[in-house]
């Protein structure tokens, strides 16, 4: 059955799985976000991304240096911004904005933006009142502690329901801000305070997830919960990659989000094929 949801103005069926492809627009991979050739990059890859069947860009410019909110807010905007709007312009595919800040995100729906992704979950300083004043859907992530400590030493009662649990509260607190249910995507943030086991444990009982009755958004593309099995670096990772993102799928998610996208799209296809004849 359909699930359509729509993205500001372009629609996806989320009974489909999606492939979000990563669209990474940090220091490292550009030298900065505004000259030429950075956008001509980022529009390059975009564009790969949607041959390959891609049907959501994912833009991050996570910024990697510690300091003065400023600086830090002022660089992340010059480096999704002149992105977001370059493929917005160029395309018709839907854009999604990967920040915790709430004038990126402002920003970023202001240059056509068509889904908000918060790895902070809506926590910080006015993210909510701007989601709140769009009509955009929202993928609200799970992190224990801050990125800098996060893995320091991750602690649950049991991580599936601790998850859970902060999902209860992050709905009961959009729906208080007028940010209706059907707006928001949950995803468990693979990879975001958790030890190797408890991200297995997590895709084991991501299905109990499905008890909230919201899209799942699952990340495992290349992370350290697969390097650390295979003992591999970011760039030998593919096999473990699509594999994760299979499980991922049987398992309940509607979105993948991964670096490897034609690989993905085939994987899925495979399972979509399976998934086909599940009643016959
Ligand atoms: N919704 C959603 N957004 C996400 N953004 C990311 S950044 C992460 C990475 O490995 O890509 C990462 C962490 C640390 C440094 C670089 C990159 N991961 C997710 C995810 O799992 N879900």
């Amino acid at each position: 059955t359909a699930n359509i949801i729509k993205f500001g103005n372009k629609k996806l069926d989320l009974c489909e799985v999606q492939v979000m492809g990563i669209l990474n627009v940090t220091p490292d991979s550009f030298s900065d976000g505004g000259n030429f050739n950075n956008i001509e990059h980022a529009i390059t890859q975009a564009q790969t991304m949607i041959n390959d069947g891609a049907t959501i860009i994912d833009v991050g410019g996570e910024s990697t240096r510690p300091g003065a909110a400023d600086v830090e807010l002022q660089e992340e905007l010059d480096r999704v911004i002149p992105v977001i709007e370059a493929i917005t312009q160029r395309f018709e595919t839907v854009v999604s904005i990967d920040t915790s800040k709430a004038q990126v995100m402002q920003a970023a729906i202001d240059s056509g933006a068509g889904l908000i992704n918060d790895v902070r979950a809506l926590q910080n300083e006015g993210c909510i009142d701007v989601v709140a004043s769009c009509d955009l859907p929202v993928c609200l992530m799970h992190m224990q502690g801050m990125p800098r400590t996060m893995q320091t030493a991750p602690k649950y009662e049991n991580v599936t329901l601790d998850v859970i649990k902060f999902f209860k509260q992050r709905i009961q607190a959009c729906e208080h801000a007028g940010i209706d249910k059907s707006r928001i995507i949950l995803d468990p943030g693979y990879g975001f305070g958790k030890t190797l086991e408890q991200n297995y444990q997590l895709l084991a009982h991501q299905p109990k997830l499905l008890q909230l009755g919201l899209p799942i958004l699952a990340g495992l593309s290349r992370k350290s919960m697969i390097g650390n099995l295979l003992n591999n670096s970011v760039d030998e990772r593919l096999a473990g990659s699509l594999s994760a993102a299979v499980l991922a799928a049987q398992n309940g998610a509607k979105i993948l989000r991964v670096h490897d996208v034609k690989e993905t799209v085939d994987a899925i296809k495979v399972f979509n094929a399976m998934l086909a004849q599940i009643n016959n």
